[in-house]
């Protein structure tokens, strides 16, 4: 779920009551719980709305929103507001949502995918029994995936497949190498199944993307959602498949505050909705690494991209 940093209170002794805007999944499973436990109404707002009114605030508001990243290395991009569409935006969740964004408030959700963050922590957790995202996304940094996927070169004897493009380390099949021996599940590293499920998630999500954007002939692909949390290794292999796909035609971009789209453009639509019943009293810090737990690679990320940063936002109070 996503909820918004605002929490408008109507004083009124006919109809007192709370509420926040939510958007997400979350935003009708916790509805009843929130009401009980809190006496806060959650207002629900459209998931892709709200994703794409976040995307665009943040594109054209915040500098140094976008950024490419390859080789681990980050280089930020400077959006022209006035060429800002039409632009992809991938979001991934726990599934994969791919729309083509042509301006404010105008967008289509043009494809998807059910194999997305939901997925690499699902399949993670049965493979490996780690306990937590944070956990397998660490063990994953640790981990070698040539152990398990089966590369060009294990199929050709070691050499490229030029013909075709492809070279001798280039992933023919993602976890093929379990096939070719006796080995069961506990013969394997869980650091060294965890980076191979990442990579093969992350590459599809990749290539997915970079095809759609060929079909609609978009130019940029802005990658977002809280499965990437600054992860160097994720960021890395999506734009390598990018990279790949395009043949070096297009490159992967990335959001600085990549999991609070929704939530960004749920607290906008106040605006939207009820602008005059409202007032700006009161601003807050949202720290931009709060999305990023206890990944370590993901909060050097954050260093990286400033230490001290947090975005301003207004709270409104009636
Ligand atoms: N601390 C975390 N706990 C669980 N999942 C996390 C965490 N950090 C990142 N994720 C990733 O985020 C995905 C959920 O993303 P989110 O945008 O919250 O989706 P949803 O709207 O479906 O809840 C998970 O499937 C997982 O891949
Ligand atoms: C249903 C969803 C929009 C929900 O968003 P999420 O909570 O995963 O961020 C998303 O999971 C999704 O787009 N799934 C892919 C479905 C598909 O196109 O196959």
């Amino acid at each position: 779920m996503k909820v918004n940093s605002g929490l408008q209170h109507q004083e009124n002794p006919t109809n007192d009551r709370s509420f926040i805007k939510a958007t997400g999944g979350g935003a009708y499973k916790f509805s009843d719980l929130f009401k009980e436990k809190l006496g806060i109404s959650l207002e629900k707002e459209d998931e892709m709305d709200c994703l794409v009114t976040g995307a665009n605030f943040l594109l054209k508001a915040v500098n140094h929103e976008a950024f490419t990243y390859l080789n681990g290395q980050k280089e930020f991009v400077q959006i022209d507001h006035n060429d800002l569409y039409p632009y992809l935006l991938v979001n991934i969740g726990s599934g994969v949502s791919m729309v083509k964004v042509d301006g404010d408030g105008k967008f289509e959700r043009v494809s998807g995918t059910s194999v997305g963050g939901g997925t690499f922590w699902g399949l993670g957790k049965l493979l490996t029994k780690c306990q937590s995202f944070d956990e397998l996304l660490e063990l994953s940094r640790r981990g070698n995936n040539r152990v398990l996927d089966m590369l060009v070169g294990d199929i050709y004897g070691g050499m490229d497949y030029s013909k075709i493009g492809l070279s001798s380390t280039a992933i023919a099949s993602s976890f093929g190498r379990a096939i070719s021996n006796n080995n069961e599940l506990d013969d394997y590293k869980p650091e060294d199944v965890s980076r191979s499920l990442l990579r093969m998630i992350s590459n599809n999500i990749g290539q997915i993307a970079y095809l759609n954007a060929l079909r609609f002939g978009l130019k940029r692909i802005f990658f977002g959602g809280f499965f990437i949390r600054g992860h160097s290794y994720t960021m890395d292999t999506i734009s390598v498949a990018v990279h790949f796909w395009s043949k070096g035609e297009a490159k992967a971009m990335f959001l600085r505050h990549e999991g609070f789209l929704g939530a960004l453009g749920a607290f906008m639509s106040y605006e939207r909705h009820s602008l005059d019943d409202l007032m700006t009293n009161q601003s807050v810090q949202i720290p931009v690494d709060a999305s990023c737990g206890t990944d370590t690679n993901c909060n050097q990320l954050e260093r990286d991209l400033n230490e001290t940063e947090s975005m301003q936002c207004s709270v409104y109070q009636a």
